[in-house]
């Protein structure tokens, strides 16, 4: 999948008025594919908004009271799903292949949570058993058996919510190895702030922000990384 670097705003249960009206006063950047994950009750209103892709954070795959059905979110033009996020693994009965193959059936593409690389490895490996591409020829790149079209997201679930991310070494090496297993975008999510994002941009093809996406200054990071890029590639 050949796409401009990769921002996703992970909203997770929070929303305020002032994170709706930054969202609505984002400008597209030819160089950024913008992704916002709201919570239920504001993906009517991402859904309006022209420049930004809208993503789910989860989906139900049922009418009963209380559910969210993708039949439901595919009248607000989802385009894209989080699947196997830390915060999904903590109900036992989540089952990310299923989630993803639920995704594929409803042409949504899944944003797949990777903790590390040997959880990439099990992944591939549970759905190389459920399903092969008819034509897939590349047994390298076992990632990409779990979809046609996918966006996975390095985020060790030790630095969710921290106040920084791992040594730097440590996430570009392991980085380095699912980006081995796939020739989708791989991004980096989990503790990002304004003093560590940048450190991060040359190795990766997207950032997933958590609470960061949440500031009124989320549209200026954007720009700072719209830039980054244009500086790094001239
Ligand atoms: O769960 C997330 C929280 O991220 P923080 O950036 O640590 O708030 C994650 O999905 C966003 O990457």
């Amino acid at each position: 999948m050949e796409m401009s670097f990769v921002i996703i705003g992970n909203w997770k249960g929070i929303c305020s008025q002032a994170n709706l009206l930054h969202a609505s006063q984002y400008k597209t950047k030819q160089n950024i594919h913008y992704i916002i994950a709201p919570n239920y009750l504001h993906i009517s209103y991402i859904s309006k908004l022209q420049n930004i892709n809208l993503c789910a954070q989860n989906s139900v795959q049922n009418e009963l009271t209380g559910s969210v059905s993708i039949s439901l979110l595919m009248q607000f033009n989802v385009k894209y799903m989080l699947c196997n996020h830390a915060d999904h693994r903590a109900n036992n009965n989540y089952n990310p292949t299923e989630h993803v193959l639920i995704c594929e059936e409803n042409s949504i593409t899944p944003i797949i949570f990777i903790k590390d690389y040997q959880e990439a490895i099990n992944l591939s490996n549970t759905l190389n058993k459920i399903k092969r591409k008819p034509n897939y020829t590349n047994e390298n790149k076992s990632l990409d058996l779990l979809s046609y079209k996918s966006i996975f997201v390095f985020e060790p679930h030790d630095y969710i919510g921290k106040e920084g991310i791992a040594d730097l070494n440590k996430v570009k090496y392991e980085i380095d190895r699912i980006k081995q297993l796939t020739d989708s975008p791989v991004c980096y999510g989990g503790s990002l702030n304004e003093n560590n994002y940048k450190d991060l941009i040359p190795y990766v093809d997207g950032l997933c922000f958590g609470r960061l996406s949440r500031s009124a200054n989320f549209n200026q990071i954007i720009e700072n990384i719209s830039n980054n890029l244009i500086s790094a590639n001239s």
